[in-house]
């Protein structure tokens, strides 16, 4: 049984823009580590949302965690981190990180939220309204982590967090995952440090999946762009090249006259050169 499993999945955001996702159709093991590489616009925070059931689907998709339907059945064990939960306006009010973590059952799991606060440097004398972006955001961590999940959706929360936290944090992840065989899939636009952490790679680009799930390291070979792809090739310059050819496929449909849509028509799409 898949840990995340999406078939057919269209998705347009209303009824006059073009679909953000289309035809996605994945399926992820059980204790993978899947990054998500894609340009600006391709379509990965949408699918991180749909994935924890924030936003419902049409009938034709079949969208699945530990085979259970993500709108009809909210599967447990389902851990979502974005960038908004720092805009909210309660995690910047006058309370305490303390009372705050207690509020949300952090005394449920005293061991790891202490091994968090610990590893994220958190301090539970902080004020909420008084401290860093980045403290913030450590806090939000401290908070998503401190319950054991089974599927951790991560759409790019590292972003402000400094080097070595940012360090300590993945390789607490990794060390989770493998120990409790627990699924991670994470959106993200840093790469730096993140070789040794995935156990597949994907590629999207204009809303659908260009490379799907792919075990990482990707085996030697060369590509379609005449550039060697090796075991030894970092994470970071795989999605440089595949950045890349998402920005000459761009061109080439204005070459073309056509516009480069939002979310792109999957033959478009397919036609192209693939790295995976
Ligand atoms: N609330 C919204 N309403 C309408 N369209 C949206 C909305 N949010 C995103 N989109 C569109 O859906 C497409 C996919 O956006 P999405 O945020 O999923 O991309 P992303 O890959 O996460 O990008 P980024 O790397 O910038 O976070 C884009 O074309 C975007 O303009």
């Amino acid at each position: 049984m898949a840990a995340i499993s999406v078939s057919n999945l269209t998705y347009a955001y209303n009824s006059f823009s073009p679909p953000s996702l289309v035809d996605i159709n994945i399926a992820l093991t059980p204790g993978s580590r899947t990054i998500l590489i894609g340009a600006n616009g391709a379509g990965k925070s949408t699918l991180l949302q749909l994935l924890a059931g924030k936003k419902l689907v049409g009938d034709a998709a079949d969208v699945r965690i530990k085979d259970q339907d993500v709108f009809r059945n909210s599967p447990e064990g389902v851990t979502f981190l974005g960038t908004e939960w720092a805009m909210n306006p309660v995690v910047r009010g006058d309370i305490g990180v303390a009372e705050f973590l207690d509020s949300v059952g952090g005394y449920r799991h005293k061991e790891r939220r202490d091994r968090l606060l610990d590893l994220l440097d958190v301090d539970l004398d902080w004020r909420m309204h008084k401290i860093s972006d980045g403290e913030r955001r450590r806090v939000q961590l401290c908070f998503g982590l401190m319950a054991p999940w089974d599927i951790l959706l991560l759409d790019e929360v590292t972003v402000d967090l400094d080097v070595m936290v940012r360090d300590d944090l993945l390789k607490f992840l990794k060390a989770d995952s493998e120990a409790r065989g627990a699924t991670i899939l994470y959106a993200t636009h840093i790469f730096d440090g993140l070789n040794d952490f995935p156990t597949h790679i994907a590629h999207m680009r204009f809303g659908t999946f260009v490379t799907l799930p792919t075990s990482w390291p990707l085996p030697d070979r060369s590509n379609a762009l005449t550039t060697t792809i090796s075991a030894t090739t970092a994470l970071y310059n795989i999605a440089l090249q595949w950045l890349k050819a998402d920005r000459e496929y761009s061109r080439e449909l204005e070459r073309q006259g056509k516009k480069v849509p939002r979310g792109a028509r999957k033959d478009d799409v397919r036609s192209l050169p693939s790295c995976g």
